[in-house]
């Protein structure tokens, strides 16, 4: 393997120690939040970090009302399972500000995209606090406020949740790979831009980082809006920590190098018998992973859950445009219609695609799912009843 760094010019072998100088533990998360909140004058507006633009610039969108919100979703300027129910609670919450329709804003909101089931669960969270303080008697702007005061209650639990998985998932790690001195392979996004904290798998990466005990993060790039590339890397980039990235088709010859020590990623919607859906390209790792005999590690909250959801199949696969495949877009601009991006052309004009953003990991490939309530694994326990039983009570809350 060394031979074949040298050969690329490029030497990226990792460093001698975990904690040599070059490895120096910095600020991951970007300056501007991912999603913020304005009161007046500014506001009530929602105001969302355009990661359509990353690495590039860190530019704010702001939404006043819920088609503004529908369009940075499907566009992708806010994404990511816990972000997306952070804005679905806060999209509520801005109808009402606004005086809109809360209910059809609502149900626009959850339909912008199908597969992470954060979204839903957001827009429900902050539905059900605007209708029970109206069942109560409460005018529209207390009713408003109540919404708001649930959008922003979510948003500190997934902060929370962010830090408790990192906990989990490390001791996780330590516990698997004893020796430190970990190389984790992750796919897409899941750092401080998908959650109100540090993320999902990316805050276990980060936090092995800021223990010394992460050798290499692997940045898969993520074909083909290159959340990899545009966004993990950049907050790689940003916390200090060695990382590479790669094409995701490399990914096999990485594995073969013996060069992996774990996959580490997050999910959009566990399934009750723990499929996992994310990221199309998450697939193909679990089955590498266990041809390779690697731990195929799912990092979500427990509201990412979805007790109602029986299997994998039952999961809906979103379906993108295909000139996100048949264009490169660097970074993706996004243009009204969603008929072409207005990037280089890389394929016979009219060419359809395929072009699934995310697909199914069975649970027999997921070696654990961890959690901000702990580890679980899907095969050993029998699925995830347990798991499923507490989503419902955290959906009730
Ligand atoms: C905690 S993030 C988990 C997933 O939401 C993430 O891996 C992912 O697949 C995001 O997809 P995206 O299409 O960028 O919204």
């Amino acid at each position: 393997m060394a031979d074949q760094y040298a050969q690329s010019g490029e030497d990226i072998r990792p460093p001698e120690t975990p904690t040599s100088p070059a490895n120096q533990v910095k600020e991951a998360a970007p300056a501007i939040p991912a999603i913020r909140w304005a009161e007046p004058p500014e506001g009530p507006v929602l105001v969302l970090l355009d990661q359509t633009r990353l690495p590039g610039e860190e530019t704010e969108l702001v939404c006043t009302d819920a088609p503004a919100l529908v369009e940075a979703i499907r566009m992708l300027a806010v994404r990511g399972a816990p972000l997306l129910g952070i804005a679905g609670a806060y999209g509520v919450a801005l109808a009402a500000a606004r005086g809109f329709d809360v209910d059809e804003a609502a149900v626009t909101i959850a339909g912008a995209r199908p597969t992470a089931v954060n979204l839903g669960y957001g827009v429900r969270r902050a539905l059900a606090a605007y209708r029970s303080a109206v069942a109560g008697g409460a005018g529209r702007e207390r009713a408003g406020a109540a919404a708001l005061a649930a959008a922003r209650a979510l948003h500190r639990e997934d902060a929370e949740a962010s830090a408790r998985m990192a906990v989990h998932g490390l001791a996780l790690l330590d516990e698997m790979l004893p020796g430190g001195g970990h190389r984790i392979l992750t796919h897409c996004n899941t750092g401080s831009l998908v959650s109100g904290g540090e993320g999902t798998a990316f805050a276990v990466a980060l936090a092995a980082h800021r223990e010394g005990r992460l050798r290499r993060l692997w940045v898969d790039e993520t074909r083909p809006l290159m959340q990899g590339s545009r966004l993990t890397a950049y907050e790689a980039a940003r916390s200090g920590m060695a990382y590479t990235l790669l094409t995701d088709s490399a990914a096999g010859s990485l594995f073969a190098a013996g060069e992996v020590d774990a996959v580490l990623i997050g999910a959009d919607r566990i399934a009750a018998d723990g499929s996992v859906a994310n990221k199309v390209g998450s697939y193909p790792l679990a089955v590498l992973a266990r041809y390779h005999h690697v731990p195929f590690i799912v990092v979500a909250p427990v509201t990412t859950v979805d007790p109602e959801t029986p299997d994998g199949a039952s999961i809906e696969v979103e379906q993108r445009a295909s000139h996100e495949v048949t264009e490169v877009t660097a970074p993706y601009v996004p243009m009204a219609g969603f008929e072409a991006g207005g990037g280089i052309v890389v394929a016979p004009l009219g060419t359809q695609a395929y072009n699934p953003a995310f697909d199914v990991t069975p649970p027999e490939l997921v070696t654990a799912i961890v959690t901000e309530e702990g580890v679980v694994s899907p095969v050993t326990a029998g699925g995830l009843g347990e798991l499923c039983a507490r989503s419902r009570q955290v959906s009730m809350s």
